[in-house]
């Protein structure tokens, strides 16, 4: 199981993110944007590909935007060929993307997230907190039980970090908002200190609509959130750790974020073991 990582321009998060891959069985590999573009690397020789967070390109023109161009317009082949035409593929083959906090942004002004048309064109943005500063706290999440994304498999709640200005979810057609929700697509939501979701300040951090904090797209593939479950890869990362500790000795040492990590390496794995049986089979009968 193989997680290309992604760094350069601003991007802060990758070692984290190599880290939550690592310990999670995975092997990571990080690589300059750079050496994609220019064909150096291929994502096609990886099963998950990984946004990770930071300041790309200095947030000029919003979060995530000028990253999200480049993969979007930056010709990296004959034919007018892009790195997004690789990314279709990539996803089209049952693979995987995740993108965190400045990478969900990249993900969101993209289109791939929450993608309900298929064309992968903007249809939600990701906008200043409410508050109008940058907010760095931790936050309560709740998993939407309707998501079907493997990567929450088996997840009810978790406490997380979030790093960002520009977290605000909107959503400017009451259509599309309808179709995320019924398709269960904001699948994580910002809890108040009773575990109810909610929209004030500062539980939900940013003011986003449906209390959204983070998307998937319909097929469950591509996940985006704006907390940093990479963060929380050790239960010492937590800034309570010791009470937590004091009230439950026995509690295991992993942080609650690297869950995330544990279940699509799980799933892969598993689904790779899956089709190779079945190939196995095929090639015993015929
Ligand atoms: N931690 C991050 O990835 C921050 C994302 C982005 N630079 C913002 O401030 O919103």
């Amino acid at each position: 199981m193989q997680a290309l990582i992604l760094t350069g321009f601003g991007i802060n998060c990758e070692e984290e993110f190599a880290a939550a891959y690592r310990l999670a069985g995975a092997q990571a590999t990080i690589v300059h944007l750079n050496q994609v573009l220019h064909g150096q690397v291929s994502i096609h020789d990886f099963d998950i590909l990984n946004f990770p967070g930071g300041f790309s390109f200095g947030d000029d023109l919003g979060s995530g935007v000028v990253l999200a161009n480049k993969l979007r317009y930056r010709q990296t082949g004959a034919g007018g060929r892009t790195l997004l035409d690789d990314i279709k593929e990539f996803i089209a083959a049952g693979k995987f993307v995740l993108g965190i906090c400045n990478g969900f942004q990249v993900l969101v002004k993209l289109g791939l997230l929450p993608n309900l048309s298929g064309h992968v064109t903007p249809e939600v943005t990701l906008t200043h907190n409410a508050s109008g500063r940058y907010e760095d706290r931790w936050v309560t999440l709740r998993v939407n039980p309707l998501t079907q994304t493997p990567f929450l498999k088996g997840i009810d709640t978790l406490e997380v970090p979030v790093r960002h200005g520009e977290g605000r979810l909107v959503i400017s057609d009451p259509a599309i908002q309808q179709r995320i929700e019924a398709a269960g697509l904001n699948c994580l939501s910002y809890l108040d200190a009773a575990g109810d979701g909610t929209g004030v300040y500062p539980f939900n951090p940013n003011g986003a609509a449906l209390n959204c904090a983070g998307l998937t797209d319909p097929t469950g593939q591509v996940f985006g959130l704006m907390p940093h479950p990479e963060a929380f890869l050790s239960a010492y990362n937590h800034p309570d750790w010791a009470r937590r500790r004091r009230l439950n000795p026995s509690a295991s040492e992993e942080g609650e974020g690297l869950q995330i990590f544990k279940n699509i390496v799980a799933h892969i794995t598993h689904s790779r073991t899956a089709a190779t049986a079945a190939e196995n089979e095929f090639a015993t009968q015929s």
